[in-house]
């Protein structure tokens, strides 16, 4: 397998930090945990093959159940941990116990701090008053030390601008589902005039889950241009609009293939062109139920 020897380029987030602009996740299909309480070791490997080809953005959550896979991953992959992020998420159970939850994560993790800690969804928290005291508690976790970064995940802007009001730190960033139908431009221009960047999970939906779409023919097009697969074709379409793509896969030839990504740029009209191809259909495949049927943003 080529090892591509890639150098994957970084986004300035609005604390100061960097995040490499791809991301490998560790929740998700092709990884089923039967038992919590048991290690899996397919998951270590996974992980260790996705280090040893040049992914230092690693994905986590509480709810995954692969705290205790990644943190071992990380360890046996003898990568010195400055050269990673690592991001983990508190889950909807413990958002009434933020600070215990990142000691419980940190303990799994094997790690004495996370590049960046997030909340997972806003919805539990029903209130403004309980998303600004959930915020705030997340400030705390930021000034002790155990995460570098803090931001949120699947927040639309109600959500942001509720924490906004009495935010002493901004969140450096919202990770949502994002790919051709699934643009949120609305939440995208909040995110651009407040400094918070996108994280894009499920980048590659229009590829595997979304199928017949209008944006098939004009990527099948570009997949012979760039002489790469759609996978690459979605993910730079991501990287090209300073969104960063969070995929996973626990094949190694496609984690090879994946980064192909940072290896060619599109043109501002080939992503104009996928931009409204893409907005011909809506497709959402995760947290639908959450979300109101014409929500969109
Ligand atoms: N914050 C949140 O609520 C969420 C976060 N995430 C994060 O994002 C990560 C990536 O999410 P995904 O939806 O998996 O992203 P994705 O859209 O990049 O899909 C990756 C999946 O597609 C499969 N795939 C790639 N090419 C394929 C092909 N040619 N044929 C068949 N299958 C193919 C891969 O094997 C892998 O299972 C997760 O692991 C997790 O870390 C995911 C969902 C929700
Ligand atoms: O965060 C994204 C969706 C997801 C993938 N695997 C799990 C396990 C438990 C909760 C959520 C998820």
């Amino acid at each position: 397998m080529a090892n591509l020897n890639v150098t994957i380029p970084k986004l300035k987030l609005n604390d100061g930090k960097s995040m490499p602009m791809l991301g490998y996740g560790t929740g998700t299909a092709w990884y089923k945990k039967d038992n919590d309480s048991k290690t899996d070791q397919a998951a270590i490997d996974a992980v260790k093959s996705a280090i040893k080809l040049g992914y230092t953005h690693l994905d986590c959550a509480e709810s995954y159940g692969t705290e205790t896979e990644l943190g071992t991953a990380i360890k046996e992959s003898g990568v010195p941990r400055e050269e990673l992020f690592v991001t983990t998420k508190v889950s909807k159970d413990n958002i009434n116990d933020i600070a215990g939850a990142i000691q419980r994560s940190l303990e799994k993790l094997q790690l004495d701090y996370v590049d960046l800690y997030l909340i997972h969804q806003p919805w539990f928290t029903v209130s403004e008053a309980e998303l600004q005291k959930a915020w705030a508690d997340m400030e705390a976790v930021q000034a002790s030390g155990l995460a570098k970064s803090i931001g949120v995940s699947n927040y639309l802007p109600s959500h942001l601008t509720a924490i906004l009001k009495t935010a002493k730190v901004k969140p450096v960033c919202n990770q949502i589902e994002f790919h051709p139908y699934l643009q949120h431009p609305e939440l995208l221009e909040f995110h651009k005039q407040n400094g918070i960047a996108t994280t894009g999970y499920a980048p590659l939906t229009a590829a595997t889950k979304a199928k017949p779409g209008p944006v098939d023919d004009y990527v099948g097009r570009l997949t012979k241009k760039y002489a790469v697969s759609e996978n690459e074709i979605y993910l730079r379409w991501c990287i090209d609009q300073d969104i960063v793509p969070v995929t996973t896969s626990a094949k190694e030839q496609r984690l090879s293939d994946y980064l192909r990504a940072v290896t060619f740029k599109l043109t501002p009209r080939e992503i104009k062109e996928i931009n409204e191809l893409g907005s011909q259909k809506h497709f959402r495949g995760f947290w639908s139920k959450r979300f109101k049927e014409d929500d969109r943003s």
